[in-house]
């Protein structure tokens, strides 16, 4: 299985590709990997040093696997935060080229535009593009709940209303949708939601919340979930598969009492869960 992953990279903890690559590769894939932007340290510390990289690294660095033959051997395409509508671009062309190469490859992508404690984080233009563009080219859309409803702008303040806006968005293209950090009326207070959906069937996964915040973990859900959907795991076994890998993490993580995710020090999680979540039909 080989995945190219154009995301951030971070040296120093786990975002973007620095969350993504390594669960990839511990599940059993080749990844190859694009980086955007190469920063000391997630931006979530206030300050980082590093640079962005430039879009049209992307484009040469697709062209020069094309080049090696190797995009008919390539069977997904995952992308993540989008800093400048000028990497949006430079995805979508990678997702050209991917489909033309092999029309059975598909694109997973994370439409981060935001967050409920945040609003929207990234620049102008960005959420539009993900909306009118990302959103019709992808095969698997990992939003979280503030994501679902920006990109649909549908209420979703109950798990019905959910249900339609997911709806919503599979009827623009993606078949495959997961919604991370789900919070409804029904979400006890101690517990955290995610939803996968495809082909009008719903399954919700719950776990325990745990006494921590971090970054990178949605970037490493996307990517896990579209691992095991690529081993051909339901909508409803990919989910769990990974929901209960990053809760393995994430409790690690808590209990090392660290800031960043734990992947590397638990990652036995990421094959074998310690504590298995079981989703319901909803
Ligand atoms: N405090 C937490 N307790 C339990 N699970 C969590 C917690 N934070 C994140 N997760 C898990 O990680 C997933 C992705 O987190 P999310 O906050 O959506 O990602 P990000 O903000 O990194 O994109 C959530 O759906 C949930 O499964
Ligand atoms: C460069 C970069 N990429 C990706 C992320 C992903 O963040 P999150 O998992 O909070 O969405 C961050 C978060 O700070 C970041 O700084």
């Amino acid at each position: 299985m080989n995945i190219l992953s154009i995301q951030s990279w971070v040296s120093y903890g786990h975002v973007g590709n620095a969350a993504a690559v390594f669960p990839m590769q511990r599940l059993g894939a080749e990844v190859w990997a694009i980086n955007t932007v190469q920063f000391s340290n997630h931006t979530g510390y206030g300050s980082w040093r590093g640079s962005v990289l430039p879009p049209d690294l992307i484009r040469e660095v697709v062209t020069g696997i094309e080049e090696r033959g190797a995009l008919p051997r390539c069977d997904a395409l995952l992308s993540g935060y989008l800093g400048d509508p000028q990497v949006a671009e430079a995805v979508l062309y990678a997702r050209a080229r991917l489909q033309a190469a092999n029309p059975r490859a598909i694109y997973c992508a994370d439409p981060v535009i935001g967050d409920d404690d945040t609003g929207v984080y990234v620049r102008p233009g960005i959420a539009e593009l993900m909306r009118d563009q990302i959103v019709p080219a992808a095969d698997i859309l990992t939003p979280n709940l503030f994501e679902l409803r920006h990109l649909t702008g549908l209420p979703c303040d109950t798990l019905a209303g959910v249900k339609d806006a997911v709806a919503a968005l599979q009827a623009r293209g993606p078949r495959r949708v997961l919604v991370t950090s789900l919070r409804t009326p029904e979400t006890p207070d101690d517990q955290l939601d995610m939803l996968a959906a495809e082909g009008g069937d719903y399954h919700r996964l719950r776990a325990p919340l745990l006494p921590l915040s971090v970054n990178g973990a949605g970037d490493a859900v996307a990517a896990l979930f579209l691992v095991h959907t690529l081993q051909g795991k339901s909508a409803a076994d990919a989910l769990s598969a990974a929901g209960s890998a990053i809760f393995g993490i994430l409790r690690r993580t808590a209990e090392l009492g660290q800031r960043e995710i734990a992947l590397i020090a638990a990652q036995q999680e990421l094959v074998s869960p310690s504590t298995v979540l079981r989703p319901v039909s909803v």
